[in-house]
């Protein structure tokens, strides 16, 4: 995890593609901006990454929605995937047995990014002690497998929780992402969007949809980054080191938490 800002990231899902086009349907989202995080389920395994590899230069995210990830990552990896997105379900294993962080230095250490999935049964905290050491979260927003299925709205207290605790970390939400469901989303503070039925729609154009998405991520921005420009963090700064030097006991009780909320803010800036 860094801590640069935060950037909003739309990333199409080739589970709604022709998948006797799927180079084509990549590249076609490429051309309409995306940023290009695609998630292949098992319908798409690393023969297929390594076919589309040679015909995309997009950022190629593989989502692994499989019980052994642990046995798949040199395939993705020598296939010519960018990152893979792993489920906690399938690394804690119950009985003490976790994977987990193995699974997260294979993939890294292999020069890949790496994320962690969330299942909508599966506590958010299960993953708490694995955040720092991946690059993001992906909160799942439907039961993982299908494209088209409803947004769970009841995940978002989920997101609200890790943007709460995590001000930098990347968070993804995937699954009836659509311009209905978009605010909630931004809104709990997710800033990577993965939508496969609303990006691939006949007759829609997913530009725009992109746009929206984007522009929703930035809209919700001043819920979490207060507006506060440096200047105005700069002389806060400087009203509290004057008043402090004159009374200590009053500056510690009436600003301290202003300060903390301002030091958060910048964290979580789309822009
Ligand atoms: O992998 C999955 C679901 O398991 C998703 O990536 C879906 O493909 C998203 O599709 P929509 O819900 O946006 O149609």
């Amino acid at each position: 995890m860094t801590n640069k800002e935060l950037q909003p990231i739309i990333c199409p899902s080739l589970l709604s593609g022709d998948f006797a086009f799927l180079a084509r349907d990549a590249n076609y989202m490429l051309e309409q901006g995306a940023e290009c995080h695609f998630v292949p389920n098992l319908t798409i395994g690393a023969p297929v990454i390594k076919s589309l590899r040679k015909h995309t230069k997009g950022h190629l995210d593989c989502h692994l929605m499989v019980t052994n990830p642990e046995s798949m990552i040199d395939d993705f990896k020598n296939a010519g995937a960018d990152g893979i997105t792993f489920h906690i379900e399938a690394t804690e294993r119950g009985d003490g047995r976790s994977i987990t962080k193995e699974v997260i230095h294979k993939i890294k250490s292999s020069g890949m990014m790496c994320g962690i999935s969330v299942k909508p049964n599966t506590p958010i905290e299960s993953i708490f002690d694995f955040v720092e050491s991946i690059d993001f979260v992906l909160i799942m927003t439907v039961e993982p497998g299908f494209g088209g299925q409803s947004f769970m709205t009841h995940m978002m207290p989920k997101v609200e929780t890790l943007r709460k605790k995590y001000p930098h970390l990347p968070i993804q939400v995937d699954g009836g992402l659509d311009p209905n469901t978009i605010d909630a989303a931004a809104k709990a503070g997710a800033n990577i969007i993965v939508a496969g039925s609303s990006l691939f729609k006949p007759g829609q154009n997913p530009k725009d949809t992109m746009q929206l998405f984007r522009d929703t991520i930035n809209k919700h921005k001043p819920n979490c980054i207060c507006k506060i420009s440096d200047y105005y963090y700069f002389r806060k700064v400087i009203y509290i080191l004057v008043v402090w030097t004159f009374n200590k006991a009053s500056v510690m009780y009436t600003n301290t938490d202003t300060i903390i909320i301002l030091i958060q803010s910048p964290g979580i800036t789309t822009q």
